[in-house]
C-alpha cells in the first residue's frame, strides 16, 4: 500500500463499503468514482492532496444536491436534463446518484425511459465521453485484455448490448450503450451495487439503420451488420472473454433483436451468469403485474384468456412466463398454450407460416379455431372477439392499436380487463392510460412499460402501475 492510500467510507447512496484511494490531488477530481468535488471536508482536502485545489467553503452533499436540482429543473427540455445529470456523472458519481435519488419517480424517467430513447437516437451527436466498453471487430481479439484492466473494479453486473432491438425503437448502432448505462444506474439506485462494480458494453457488430450509416457524425463501426457465423463468433469472442475474467460477474443481454436473442440467451445459460433483460425480465415483470390483477378480479390465471400484440422477445418471454404459472396452477403444457394467442405484424401466429423456432411454441394450428376462416380473421380486433381473450397485452411498438374497439371487444368477455400496454419509450404505447380509464369506465386493470401520469376520471384518481423489467433486476448479486 502506498504512503498515499486511505480508506474512503463511500456511503452517500446507503452503500456502506469502503474503498482505498491510491492517488491523491488532480487524480482525485478526474476520478468520477471518488470526487466529490466541494463537499470534500478540510480535514479529507488534506490528506487527499487537495488542498488549495478547491474554494474555501464546504458544501455539504445536500446543499449540492439541492443546488443540482435547481440546475435541472431550470432546463427547458428532458433531454436537457438528460445531458446534465449525465455530465454530473462523468465528474462526480456521488452527487449525480444523489440527485437522481432525491426523486427517484421523476429523475428514472430522465436517466432511464422514456428520455433515454433520445439519447440512444442521438448519442453521436451528444457525445462527451464514454461510459463503457465498445467492441467491435477492429478490437474485439483483445477483449480479455481489456477486461482485464477492470479487474481492480471488481466487476458484479454488465449490461450488454448488440444494439439491434433498443426499447421500440430497433437498431441504434453504437447510441445502444446508452440504455446500458440508463439500467446500470437503476442497479445502483434500486439495488445499492456501487457504481463501479457495473459495466455497460456494446457489441458493436455494425448497424442497418440506413440514417445513421450515412451520418458523417455516427461514432459506430460504419458497417452493415455481421450476420450468420461472423456474428455467433463475434459475439462467442465476447462471452469467452468475459467469462474468463469476471467468472461470478451477472451478464444482463440487453435489447438483442429478436432473431438472436433467444438463440444467445439459450446458449449461455449455463456457461454465465446470465439472463435476457427483455425476454426474461418482461416476462417476470408482466406476470406480476397480472398476478396482482388476479388478487383484485379474486379470479385464476386459468380463468383468462391471454393475447401478446408483438411476437417478439418481450412478448415470447411474456408467454414463456405465463405458461409457467398456468402450470402451476395445475393445467398440461397443451392447455396452458390453447390459452394464450401471439400476434405479430402479420397479425395472428399460426402453425401454417414459415416461423423462426422462437414463435413455433405459442403458433396456433388453424384447424383447432373453428372461428378462422379467412386472412380477415388473423386481425387483432377479431382475435379478441373471437378467442375470448380477458388480458391483452402489447409488445408491439404499435402505437395506438389498441383502440377503442379493441378495447370494447375485451369488454364483451371481462367486467375488468387487465391491459398491458408495454411498449417503451412513451411514444410507442399501444395505448393511452387515460383513453383506457374512459373507454372502460375506470375498470380496467392497466400496466404501462413507460411511466404515466396519475389519471383523473369522474372524480376519482388512478394510479398507473408501471409494468418494467427495471423492477426485476436481480439485486443481491
Ligand atoms: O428499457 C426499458 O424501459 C424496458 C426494456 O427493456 C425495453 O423496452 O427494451
Ligand atoms: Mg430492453
Amino acid at each position: 500500500m502506498s504512503e498515499n492510500s486511505i480508506k474512503f467510507r463511500y456511503d452517500e447512496y446507503g452503500n456502506t463499503r469502503e474503498i482505498f484511494v491510491y492517488s491523491s490531488g488532480s487524480d482525485i477530481h478526474n476520478n468520477s468514482f471518488v470526487n466529490k468535488g466541494t463537499a470534500f471536508t478540510v480535514p479529507e482536502r488534506r490528506k487527499l492532496g487537495l488542498t488549495a485545489m478547491l474554494p474555501p467553503a464546504v458544501r455539504s452533499l445536500e446543499k449540492q444536491v439541492e443546488n443540482s436540482r435547481v440546475k435541472v429543473e431550470g432546463k427547458e427540455s428532458d433531454i436537457e436534463r438528460f445531458i446534465y445529470i449525465r455530465s454530473l456523472f462523468d465528474r462526480n458519481v456521488t452527487l449525480a446518484h444523489a440527485l437522481i435519488k432525491s426523486d427517484i419517480a421523476r429523475y428514472m424517467s430522465i436517466i432511464y425511459t422514456p428520455t433515454v430513447g433520445l439519447a440512444c437516437q442521438h448519442y453521436s451527436s451528444m457525445f462527451r465521453s464514454a461510459n463503457g466498453l465498445h467492441f467491435y471487430p477492429g478490437n474485439i481479439d483483445e477483449a480479455e485484455n481489456v477486461l482485464r484492466r477492470f479487474q481492480n473494479r471488481d466487476i458484479r453486473v454488465a449490461v450488454v448490448t448488440d444494439n439491434q432491438g433498443i426499447l421500440g425503437i430497433g437498431d441504434q448502432g453504437a447510441g445502444g450503450i446508452a440504455i446500458c448505462v440508463g439500467k446500470l444506474m437503476l442497479y445502483t439506485q434500486g439495488a445499492g451495487i456501487a457504481p463501479w462494480h457495473c459495466l455497460p458494453i456494446s457489441l458493436d457488430v455494425g448497424t442497418d439503420n440506413e440514417a445513421l450509416l450515412a451520418d458523417d457524425e455516427y461514432l459506430g463501426w460504419r458497417h452493415r451488420r455481421l450476420t450468420g457465423d461472423e456474428y455467433i463468433d463475434f459475439v462467442q469472442r465476447f462471452a469467452r472473454a468475459f467469462r474468463n475474467v469476471f467468472p461470478s460477474a451477472l451478464c444482463q443481454w440487453e435489447d438483442f433483436s429478436k432473431q438472436n436473442a433467444f438463440a444467445i440467451r439459450d446458449a449461455y445459460l449455463h456457461d454465465l451468469v446470465s439472463f435476457n433483460d427483455d425476454i426474461q425480465g418482461t416476462g417476470a415483470v408482466a406476470l406480476a403485474g397480472i398476478l396482482t390483477a388476479m388478487k383484485i378480479k379474486q379470479e385464476k390465471l386459468g380463468d383468462q384468456v391471454f393475447l401478446i400484440h408483438g411476437a417478439g422477445a418481450g412478448g415470447i418471454g411474456i408467454a414463456e412466463q405465463i405458461e409457467t404459472a398456468l402450470c402451476e396452477e395445475g393445467l398440461s403444457v397443451d392447455e396452458a398454450r390453447a390459452r394464450i394467442f401471439t400476434l405479430d405484424s402479420r397479425g395472428l401466429v399460426t402453425t401454417d407460416r414459415d416461423l423462426l423456432p422462437y414463435k413455433q411454441k405459442y403458433a396456433k394450428d388453424p384447424a383447432s379455431l373453428p372461428w378462422l376462416k379467412d386472412s380477415d380473421d388473423l386481425r387483432l380486433e377479431n382475435v379478441v372477439k373471437k378467442g375470448g381473450v380477458t388480458v391483452l397485452i402489447g409488445t408491439s411498438g404499435q402505437p395506438g392499436c389498441f383502440s377503442r374497439e379493441v378495447v370494447d371487444a375485451v369488454l364483451e368477455h371481462t367486467e375488468r380487463p387487465i391491459i398491458m400496454p408495454l411498449s417503451n419509450p412513451t411514444d410507442k404505447a399501444e395505448a393511452i392510460p387515460a383513453d383506457l380509464y374512459r373507454w372502460t369506465n375506470g375498470r380496467a386493470l392497466i400496466g404501462t412499460g413507460s411511466p404515466f401520469p396519475d389519471v383523473e376520471y369522474e372524480g376519482k384518481m388512478y394510479r398507473v402501475g408501471q409494468c418494467n423489467n427495471v423492477f426485476v433486476f436481480p439485486g443481491s448479486v
